[in-house]
């Protein structure tokens, strides 16, 4: 995690995809690993240890993902593009796109690719939450619907993360805690055997 804030310092562009996962990584999918030991898996949990990282890794990643895509033009106005460069190119968007800041079909384009993408983390992370001791299920489930809704007010607001902070509303927030409760019921490995039935 120290590694991945000293590559900050000195790093304000990802040429590719893999770059910007490795910092993603350093600086929260570290967090997501370190969360296990401290929550714990449900001793009566039938999944592998590793599974369960891999689920916690992918909330961290998810997590990131979405700070950066609701971050654009905060960044920008710092002279940081945390986006791979080379899918930029590949959509026809320069550096100097994202820094005037205009809402194009190309942008839009561009954008739809990159939610995409962080929502498949979080559905990786999903399989996961389930497996962990009881007390944590609720506050992950609610953490990760919470957050995983800051991808669906990007898309509400049309794609402008120049101008416009992508934020879930009160009502929702507060709607979002009994389904994370209901989700958090859901015993170990439960969905886990039940995704094997069909
Ligand atoms: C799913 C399973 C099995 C376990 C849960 C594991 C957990 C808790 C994962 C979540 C990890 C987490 C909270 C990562 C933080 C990611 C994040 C959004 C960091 C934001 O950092 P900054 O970029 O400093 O934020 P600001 O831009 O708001 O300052």
């Amino acid at each position: 995690m120290i590694e991945g804030m000293r590559l900050d310092l000195k790093k304000s562009r990802y040429q590719t995809f893999d770059e910007l996962y490795l910092y993603c990584y350093y600086v929260a999918g570290t967090v997501g690993l370190m969360s296990v030991p401290v929550m714990g898996i449900a001793p009566e949990s039938k999944a592998s240890t590793e599974s369960v990282y891999n689920a916690a890794l992918a909330l961290g990643i998810a997590n990131q993902l979405t700070n950066i895509l609701r971050d654009v033009g905060e960044d920008a106005r710092r002279g940081r593009i945390y986006l791979p460069q080379d899918e930029l190119e590949k959509a026809g968007l320069s550096d100097d796109d994202i820094f005037r800041g205009q809402v194009t079909d190309k942008w839009r384009n561009f954008m739809k690719g990159q939610i995409k993408r962080a929502r498949m983390f979080f559905d990786e992370a999903e399989k996961g939450v389930s497996e962990l001791s009881a007390a944590s299920r609720w506050p992950v489930w609610a953490s990760l619907l919470l957050y995983k809704q800051i991808l669906d007010a990007i898309e509400a607001n049309d794609y402008d993360n120049f101008s416009k902070r992508a934020y879930v509303g009160k009502a929702k927030k507060l709607a979002s805690l009994p389904v994370a409760y209901g989700r958090a019921l859901m015993k170990p490995s439960a969905k886990f055997a039940e995704l094997m039935r069909r």
